[in-house]
Formats: structure tokens, sequence, C-alpha cells
């Protein structure tokens, strides 16, 4: 494992499906520990809460494993200004949308890699607009449920993707785990993404 991955074990510290499935197509072994770190900050700017919960995630689970390369991210999601997290509930779910509705929204994903007792990071950011959802659309997607467990309250790779008109940034930023910035810290460490030989191909 460790030959295949720069010399450290490479360890996720999250729970969300997404990002294993986006590490997973990174051709990077992996193992995935959860941190249990309270996702609550007093923070109002969503770049630099995006970064900070990133940030105490990875903390907490490099502390346990202070041999290993430790990847962590969080997404936060803007509107005028305003955060919005997971939805507790449909009813929830339902006002959020009707938040985006027919307006471009900021979606923010800091992502935090902790190797050797040091911390490299970075945020990216992606603006999606929605289509002006009529309210039949906002109640159907609400019973749903997909949005229950996502920042903002929908899944751009899902059904989701009925409520997007315009996507200007990464795709996979939305998804919770930009590749582009992944990459550049995994590469930065020296795990080989996509194996050994592209690792060389890579512009610098
Ligand atoms: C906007 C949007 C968010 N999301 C997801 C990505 C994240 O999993 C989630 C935001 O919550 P996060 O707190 O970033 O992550 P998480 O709680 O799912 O997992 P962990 O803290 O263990 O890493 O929302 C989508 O899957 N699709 C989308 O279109």
């Amino acid at each position: 494992m460790a030959a295949e991955t720069g010399g450290r074990e490479v360890v996720l510290a999250s729970g969300s499906p997404r990002r294993r499935e986006l590490l997973t197509l990174l051709g990077v072994p992996f193992r995935v520990q959860v941190s249990g770190e309270e996702e609550d900050s007093a923070e109002t700017n969503p770049h630099t809460l995006a970064a900070e919960l990133a940030g105490v995630k990875g903390r907490s689970v490099a502390a346990l494993n202070p041999d290993a390369l430790v990847i962590a991210a969080d997404t936060v999601v803007a509107v005028d200004g305003v955060l919005l997290a997971k939805p507790a509930d449909a009813a929830e779910n339902a006002a959020f949308l009707r938040q985006l509705s027919g307006r471009t929204h900021q979606v923010f994903t800091g992502v935090s890699v902790f190797a050797g007792g040091r911390e490299q990071a970075g945020v990216a950011r992606t603006d999606v607009t929605f289509r002006v959802l009529a309210e039949a659309e906002i109640d159907f997607y609400a019973q749903s449920g997909e949005g229950l467990d996502k920042a903002g309250g929908y899944g751009v790779q899902g059904l989701g993707q009925a409520l997007v008109s315009r996507i200007d940034g990464e795709f996979s930023n939305v998804v919770g785990f930009p590749m582009s910035l992944v990459i550049a810290l995994l590469r930065g460490h020296g795990v080989p993404v996509w194996g050994a030989l592209a690792q060389e191909a890579a512009p610098a």
C-alpha cells in the first residue's frame, strides 16, 4: 500500500460517499476514517468557513494517524451572502430551493491534506445558477429526499441536475471534491494519481 501512495497510507477523513467515489476514480488506494468533530463555527464568510471546517476534520484524523496522509474536505453553499447548510427536513429543503430559484449561488469546497505534521490546503469555487422553479417542482424535489444530506439541499449529480441551468467552474467541486485541487495536493505529496506513469507525465 505505502509504495503505491508515495510512502504514506492515504486516509480519507470523510463519510461522504461522493468523496469516496471521486477519490476511487483517481486510482489512489485509501481507507476511510471519519472525523467526529462538530462542524460548528461562527465564521460567516463561506470561503473561510469551507477552509476552516476541512482543516478541523483533517486535523482530528491526522492526530490519530501521524504516519498517514490525511485528506479532508468541506462544502459550503452561499446565496446572496446567506449560508445554506444541510436542510433539517423536507420543509426546510423547500425553503432553500425557493432561495436558490432563478439565482446564481456559490459553492465552496475546502480541501486539507495533512502529512508529516504539515498541512496544505486550498479552496475551490463554482458558481451554480438555478432555473426559475415552479412551486410544484420545489415540492417534488424536496419530497424526493435527495437534498437532505447535502449542503444547499440539492445534489447536482442526481435529480438535482434538473434544477440547474448553468455551472461556472468545476463540477466535481459542487459534488464536494474538487478534482484539480485534490490532484495537485496529492501529487505535491508524491501520491501517484492514475499511477506512477501519469505522475511522471504530469506537468509541473
Ligand atoms: C451542493 C452539493 C453538495 N453535495 C454534498 C457534498 C458533501 O458530501 C455535502 C456537504 O457536506 P459536508 O459537511 O461538506 O460533508 P459530509 O457531511 O457529507 O461528509 P464529511 O463531513 O464526513 O466529509 O453535500 C452533493 O453531493 N452535491 C451537491 O450538488
